[in-house]
């Protein structure tokens, strides 16, 4: 008999479920299994809902074979009895199938019982009742089954991870897992304690694929780009980067600027009919273009093109359009920059924000104190319509670090003083003036202006890698674009022109037009303080 694999020495980063009826037609089961196999699948279960007895154990025994010559463990779903027969690795079981208690005690020493799980009760049974990994799903919409209990999402995934800490037990997420959102699930999942999957469990992008060698491969690149990142930094999206000073923090956006200036970028705005003139003059002023466009026929072609999406939830009248702007531009891994705007006002809005983050990936969200404390459910700051109730958080610098760890982003928190933080640096800014308060949409011209520094930040990349969904210096890119703006209307209200809101505007406009790096260098008042 061929050697057993053991529990500790399982690889769990390509979880192969498979899935005969999704072949596409002409294609064979076992050359697909072994063509998975060759491009890089590190563990198989076999999943028969519909075969008998018979022909489940001669699928399975067919596929050990196989399965043996590569040196990949092969798990059965569901039956104990099948496991036993073919001495397979171990199992994987659902709720409502055998507890793991009763399998450990039929399956042979060492077996590997997996166990699914969608909620953190789920989990933490499975922990007590000693399973060795657990399945968490669905992280994403899927075709391949009825799904009985909600969508978990990548943010839930990342909750229920945090319960595996210190456990042992490893994870594996499943549920819609394809090559074109692998790296947003493997990011995307990571808890704010720095917990991530030890894998991804995929059945139709390998299954009902017509090149499946090729297929398996893409997700193994990407998993193992992944690992090799993940490796280095446990938690915190850029920490990558060089220690900061506030040096070299003015100097990259001054170097920014530049590269705005040169290059242009295109960047898709999604904002609200409130400042949409007002936000594409910023755009313009800064030296980039902008397209205001919201039709969702047009947002996989303009993913292609732009170099960072805005989202702006000012004013939500096409929520798919958002959702599918997103979806294309963490495929094209284009910076997403979220502005949540009025986020805490109502419910509808508090639930799109949710859904919004849930669907993709942002590079940054920037929010006052009242969205950003709706976001993370705080109960220490209240929003009241688009604004804040009270005097903000009292320890401004951690609450944005922990966002930012939360949903592995840039998180700027804007107010008379501006906190930026990755979830490793935190950045305060202490430019502005009164007036910006007393025109509309400043704050979305700061959204604005950051979409443009980062669209500048991501060109910048030469090589691209796996290891991050979005290449380049996003922390540079947020600070940009507040100070492009917070130093302009400094620079707008010292002008002898200004006599109040309705002559700032346009010196606004006149002053990101006029900003240069030197002026930023000079200018900007910027403070690491963590
Ligand atoms: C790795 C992994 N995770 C979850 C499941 C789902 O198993 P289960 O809940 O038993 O549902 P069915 O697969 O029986 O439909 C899985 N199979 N694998
Ligand atoms: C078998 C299975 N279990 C799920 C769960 O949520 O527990 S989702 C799922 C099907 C996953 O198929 P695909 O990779 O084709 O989306």
């Amino acid at each position: 008999m061929a050697e057993r694999i053991t529990v500790g020495s399982i690889d769990y980063s390509l979880y192969l479920v498979t899935g005969r009826d999704l072949l596409p037609v002409g294609k064979d089961y076992l050359e697909t299994l072994e063509q998975s196999l060759q491009g890089g699948v590190t563990v198989v279960q076999i999943r028969e809902k519909n075969a008998d007895t018979a022909e489940f154990l001669k699928i399975a025994l067919e596929s050990q074979t196989i399965c043996r010559r590569y040196k990949v463990p092969i798990l059965i779903n569901d039956r104990i009895d099948i496991a036993l027969a073919i001495h397979a690795d171990g199992v994987h079981l659902g709720q409502t199938d055998m507890p793991v208690s009763m399998a450990r005690s039929l399956l042979p020493k060492g077996s590997i019982i997996g166990v699914s799980c969608n909620t953190k009760e789920h989990i933490q049974t499975a922990v007590e009742d000693g399973a060795d990994y657990v399945g968490i799903g669905a992280v994403w919409g899927t075709l391949t089954k009825a799904l009985t209990s909600p969508i978990i999402g990548v943010r839930g995934v990342g909750e229920m991870l945090k319960s595996l800490d210190g456990t042992g037990v490893r994870a594996v997420a499943i549920g819609g897992i394809k090559s074109t959102n692998a790296l947003r699930t493997l990011h995307g999942t990571i808890s704010t304690t720095g917990h991530a999957l030890d894998g991804i469990a995929v059945v139709s992008d390998i299954m009902n694929s017509a090149d499946p060698l090729a297929s398996a491969r893409s997700l193994s690149s990407t998993i193992r780009a992944f690992k090799s990142y993940s490796a280095q930094v446990p938690s915190a999206s850029s920490v990558l980067s060089p220690e900061h000073t506030a040096e070299s923090i003015k100097t990259s956006v001054s170097s920014l600027l530049g590269i705005i200036k040169s290059l242009k970028p295109l960047v898709h705005q999604i904002t609200n009919t409130v400042v949409t003139n007002q936000s594409a003059n910023a755009t313009l002023a800064l030296g980039a273009s902008p397209i205001m466009a919201t039709a969702s026929a047009e947002m996989e072609d303009l993913s292609r093109v732009s170099g960072a999406l805005l989202v702006n939830m000012g004013t939500v009248t096409d929520k798919e359009g958002m959702l599918l702007a997103g979806h294309h531009a963490n495929l094209h891994r284009k910076p997403i920059i979220f502005d949540p705007v009025g986020v805490g006002a109502t419910t509808f809005r508090r639930t799109v924000a949710n859904e919004l983050l849930n669907a993709w990936q942002a590079s940054v969200i920037k929010g006052n104190a009242g969205e950003l404390g709706a976001l993370a459910n705080s109960e220490e700051v209240k929003a009241r319509g688009v604004d804040s109730v009270g005097k903000g958080f009292a320890d401004p610098a951690s609450f944005v670090k922990q966002l930012a760890l939360k949903e592995r982003c840039v998180i700027i928190l804007t107010g008379i003083t501006d906190y930026v933080s990755d979830g490793s640096t935190v950045i305060k800014l202490d430019n502005g003036h009164e007036l910006l308060a007393h025109i509309t949409g400043s704050g979305c011209m700061v959204g604005t202006c950051v979409a443009v520094f980062c669209a500048a930040a991501a060109s910048t990349v030469e090589v691209r890698t796996d290891k991050k969904l979005v290449d380049g210096d996003m922390l540079s890119g947020a600070i940009g674009g507040v100070l492009a703006v917070t130093v302009a209307s400094e620079l707008a209200a010292a002008r002898p022109d200004v006599f109040g809101p309705g002559t700032f505007l346009p010196a606004l406009i006149d002053e990101l037009y006029n900003l240069t790096p030197d002026k930023v260098i000079e200018q900007a008042k910027v403070e690491v303080i963590e």
